[in-house]
């Protein structure tokens, strides 16, 4: 279950957030709508426990997944190195197991560069989901895509969020990415933002 309570966050002398609930049971999918610079990320990092200093409280699950906008992935490490370097415990197998569910299970030994972009974001996408973690947090990994290659990701995402179980939280500017993941849509109001669970 994830429990989030934040009564606010500050950026020097800005607040950013005023009071912001949410909470979610086990495998409960979520969309976070919101104009551009209402805090949709600063609260993703808060419920990450990236950003520790806000008011208020988060409960949230043991294991979590962090996906950011970009695939960030090591350019000198092939695709099962960078799959185990963030999962120390993995073995090869789990890593080409990972693979072979996002399409990519020919593509162990291949560095990133020798990929294409899709390719990329589902190496992401696999690092994402090899930890089993509890709960998954995207902040709009799929905003600059093309609108094919963002429709294969969503679906390739909510596939691997019904064979996992995990609990979402998405942060998207596109509420029709909540129709796609099965999630529902929420939204951050006002100045400085405030946000009610479903
Ligand atoms: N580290 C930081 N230091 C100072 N201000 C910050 C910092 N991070 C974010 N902000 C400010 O906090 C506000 C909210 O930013 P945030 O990135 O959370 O918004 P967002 O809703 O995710 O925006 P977008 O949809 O454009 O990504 C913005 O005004 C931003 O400039």
């Amino acid at each position: 279950m994830l429990d989030v309570n934040v009564q606010g966050k500050t950026f020097g002398k800005q607040q950013i957030l005023g009071p912001c609930q949410l909470t979610l049971q086990a495998g409960q999918r979520v969309c976070l709508l919101g104009p551009s610079g209402i805090g949709k990320s600063t609260l993703l990092r808060i419920i990450a426990g990236l950003d520790k200093s806000y008011d208020g409280q988060v409960n949230r699950p043991d294991t979590i997944a962090f996906m950011f906008q970009g695939p960030n992935l090591l350019e000198w490490r092939n695709c099962y190195q960078n799959l185990m370097i963030f999962h120390p415990k993995s073995t090869q197998a789990d890593a080409h197991n990972a693979l072979e569910l996002v399409g990519l299970g020919d593509k162990g030994q291949h560095f990133p560069r020798q990929l294409s972009l899709g390719q990329q974001r589902r190496l992401a996408l696999a690092r994402t989901f090899l930890s089993h973690a509890d709960l998954v947090l995207l902040d709009e990994p799929f905003t600059s895509l093309d609108p094919a290659l963002k429709a294969d990701m969503l679906e390739l995402t909510r596939n691997l969020l019904d064979q996992s179980g995990a609990t979402l939280v998405h942060v998207t500017h596109d509420e029709t990415e909540a129709e796609i993941l099965n999630a529902e849509a929420i939204r951050m109001h006002g100045k400085p933002a405030t946000l009610q669970s479903p």
